[in-house]
């Protein structure tokens, strides 16, 4: 993560013959390098190569810059009168499925400006992700059924990303995200504490704000976990006790899912698709499928799904429930950040005297001293070492 990264610039000029404006865009990329991939894109008689590796300057017309979370964007201009608005489900190679907000599902293209000016063309439209689309004239069959289909004329601002890195490439899941739902279950299988402070780092590193679920409540005696509950209060961190069989907490975690877009991890069998359902009933997911296989390979292809949860209660609210997330540990997270991402550790590690502590094997290290003297719990403290080691949960 310590790795370099080039901050490139492109400048972008506004044309447009029928006005006199004439704006000149400028862009810091992210600079992954597979921005200057999507720069190609750009027709050729339109990029002027500047100087240095990564200066271009090149003209698109029809656009505009906003300044979003991530920096500035440029979105493209579109006709506001021809287009409906609405919110991507899902993405299946060139065409997202997106619910408008006129209530009607549509099968979308891309518009070809867009993959140009996207940091990343792979990843111009995300589930998740807030779109302007203009509806096409439905052909053949289609037009008696609820599909209706059209072109992606603009994605709005993101925030909230989930990606995960494979093969040194960066997998855009979902954007929008607002929490990360950590469930877990008390007993079969038996609760991971360790998994569960994966999953917060990963929270942590995104930005998303995380809520604990503890489910199957109903199988032990609930005041056995207050120990645990008690330190993630401590830290900030929301946690739910919860029972998708008794009903206990539901109407808790409606509440906190209540107007966010939600993505649940968890490992296979704690009983998301049963707390899904419990919440909302309509939903009807699959539940008890636990694969005997191993989950390995399962994850890898996924189309990550984004399910709105139509009740009142929702105010608008969705969540995303992918083998994809459900397994999303910390692939990319290098063994010296792992301290920062502790938020219980994170006051230690800058009066440790190495400072290139590890906060294993050294001595006057302030992170041990604070286990030591009872500051830092010491379960969180191995869930550190374990997680610094690379260790599985
Ligand atoms: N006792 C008890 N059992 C539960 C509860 N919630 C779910 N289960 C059971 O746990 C099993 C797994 O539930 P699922 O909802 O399929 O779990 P999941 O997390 O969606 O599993 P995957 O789809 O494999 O990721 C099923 O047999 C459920 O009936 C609960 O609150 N209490
Ligand atoms: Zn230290």
């Amino acid at each position: 993560m310590a790795k370099k990264k080039h901050k490139p610039r492109a400048t972008f000029r506004k044309n447009s013959q029928t006005s006199a404006r004439e704006n000149d865009l400028t862009r810091g990329y992210h600079g992954d390098g597979e921005s200057d991939a999507a720069a190609e894109d750009a027709p050729s008689h339109e990029r002027v190569s500047g100087k240095g590796r990564f200066t271009r300057k090149r003209t698109i017309s029809g656009a505009e810059l906003v300044e979003g979370e991530s920096g500035p964007q440029l979105l493209p201009d579109f006709d506001r009168e021809l287009c409906v608005a609405g919110r991507v489900l899902r993405v299946q190679g060139l065409v997202s499925t997106v619910r408008g907000d006129d209530g009607r599902s549509y099968a979308c293209a891309t518009r070809q400006l867009l993959k140009q000016i996207a940091i990343d063309a792979r990843h111009a439209v995300a589930a998740g992700d807030r779109v302007w689309l203009r509806p096409e004239r439905s052909s053949g069959i289609r037009q008696e059924s609820e599909w209706h289909e059209g072109i992606i004329e603009r994605v709005e601002p993101r925030h909230g990303a989930l990606s995960r890195t494979s093969r040194n490439r960066r997998h855009l899941i979902a954007v929008n995200l607002d929490q990360l739902v950590i469930v877990t279950s008390a007993a079969e299988p038996r609760l991971k504490p360790h998994l569960v402070d994966r999953f917060l780092i990963t929270a942590e590193k995104t930005g998303l704000k995380p809520l604990v679920v503890i489910n199957k409540v109903d199988l032990i005696d609930p005041a056995d976990l207050m120990p645990l509950v008690g330190v993630y209060a401590q830290l900030g961190y929301r946690a739910l006790l919860v029972s998708a069989q008794t009903g206990l907490g539901v109407d808790r975690l409606r509440e906190r899912l209540a107007g966010r877009v939600s993505a649940l991890s968890g490992q296979s069998g704690v009983g998301k698709s049963s707390l899904l359902n419990a919440v909302e009933p309509g939903l009807g997911l699959r539940v008890g499928a636990v694969s005997n296989e191993t989950q390995k390979g399962k994850h890898t292809t996924t189309t990550a799904e984004l399910l709105p949860l139509e009740s009142d209660w929702a105010d608008g609210g969705a969540v995303i429930d992918t083998p994809g997330i459900r397994q999303f540990a910390l692939w990319d997270v290098e063994p010296e950040e792992v301290a920062g991402f502790f938020r219980d550790l994170r006051p230690y590690v800058s009066r440790c005297r190495f400072p290139d502590c590890t906060h294993t094997h050294e001595d006057f290290c302030a992170v041990k001293d604070a286990v030591a003297d009872g500051w830092i719990d010491s379960r969180r403290y191995e869930s550190y070492v374990q997680t610094h080691a690379g260790d599985e949960a």
